[in-house]
């Protein structure tokens, strides 16, 4: 049974399924090509991250496949509901990678709370002359403890994103439509954990009094869920990290509030246009990047790869 993993997949998941008898190629086959590879390979299982797209093209050219897998969270790159209409088993790992997305979060505020996105660009071109400038420029750093970080979607990864707020001493304030109420267990080094029970607001209360804003919701259907009226409510001063999905902010807002002070940093994972951002995204001396690698650590592609393996040998009950 042969499993193309298009966009790679870890060792963990290779060998777990190497072990079963499936036979893992992980070609990256290019999108345009996709359909014929499939069909000549006979591809029963086709596992993907963000980049390569399964839709109606793939899904009604490929009879061959059974189970599509997104090694992530997010599958909007996947028409999921025709491809479950016609049968084929859709599969993600939700649980897999959210520490590792929350650290990303944290990586980025930490980031422009210090302005070590604009020192790593500048420090290597300046001379003596200007090292002491440059430090002047960066005085004005804050602390995070202490403050108050808005969580907007209150599901694994904005949990996760409260426990290590909650560990640093920040107040977190939350929204989700969906959550009334969240549980949140902090676990220390030596095993003592305390429980911290974090009641949902409104997303208006959570925009108005948070001094850090991060984003952890479902690629938009309709519309920015942050444009200019939702900065206007923000605090002056506020930051705002997204490590969600492109599009869930309103980039030329988000440039305008930069630079108008309103925002003091943003840091971004997602952009409305992957892979090529806009170059005034990628050159503001107020924005931290990441190019969408939330979920690219050791830890959670290992875990990603051993749960894709372990709910094929479910679905195919291969023991
Ligand atoms: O939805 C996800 O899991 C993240 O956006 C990670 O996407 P990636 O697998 O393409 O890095």
């Amino acid at each position: 049974m042969k499993v193309l993993a298009n966009d790679g997949l870890d060792q963990s998941g290779i060998d777990a399924l190497t072990e079963k008898g499936f036979e893992v190629i992980t070609a990256k086959v290019p999108q345009e090509f996709l359909v014929d590879y499939i069909n000549e390979h006979k591809i029963r299982t086709l596992l993907v991250r963000s980049a390569t797209q399964v839709r109606k093209d793939i899904i009604d050219g490929c009879p061959s496949i059974d189970i599509i897998g997104r090694g992530g969270v997010g599958m909007d790159n996947i028409d999921v509901d025709y491809a479950r209409e016609k049968g084929i088993h859709v599969i993600n790992t939700p649980a897999a990678s959210s520490e590792s997305v929350a650290e990303l979060v944290f990586a980025h505020l930490f980031s422009g709370a210090r302005f070590l996105q604009d020192s790593n660009r500048k420090m290597p071109l300046v001379g003596d002359t200007e090292f002491a400038g440059l430090k002047k420029a960066y005085t004005a750093g804050i602390e995070l403890r202490g403050k108050t970080i808005g969580i907007i979607g209150m599901g694994r990864i904005g949990q996760e994103v409260a426990r290590i707020a909650l560990g640093l001493g920040m107040r977190v304030v939350a929204a989700d439509n969906n959550v009334g109420r969240a549980s949140i267990k902090v676990k220390f080094y030596n095993n003592q954990f305390i429980n911290v029970d974090i009641e949902t607001e409104s997303l208006q209360d959570v925009l108005k009094h948070s001094d850090f804003i991060t984003l952890h919701v479902p690629a938009q259907k309709d519309g920015y869920m942050i444009g200019k009226n939702e900065f206007e409510i923000m605090k002056d001063g506020v930051a705002i990290v997204n490590c969600s999905r492109g599009g869930v902010i309103d980039e030329r807002a988000l440039i305008e509030a930069l630079d108008s002070g309103k925002v003091k940093f943003a840091g971004l994972d997602v952009f409305i246009n992957e892979p090529t951002p806009s170059k005034e995204i990628l050159t503001h001396s107020k924005i931290s990047l990441t190019p969408h690698t939330g979920a690219s650590t050791l830890e959670a592609q290992d875990r990603i790869g051993l749960s894709l393996a372990e709910q094929i040998s479910s679905i195919l009950q291969i023991q």
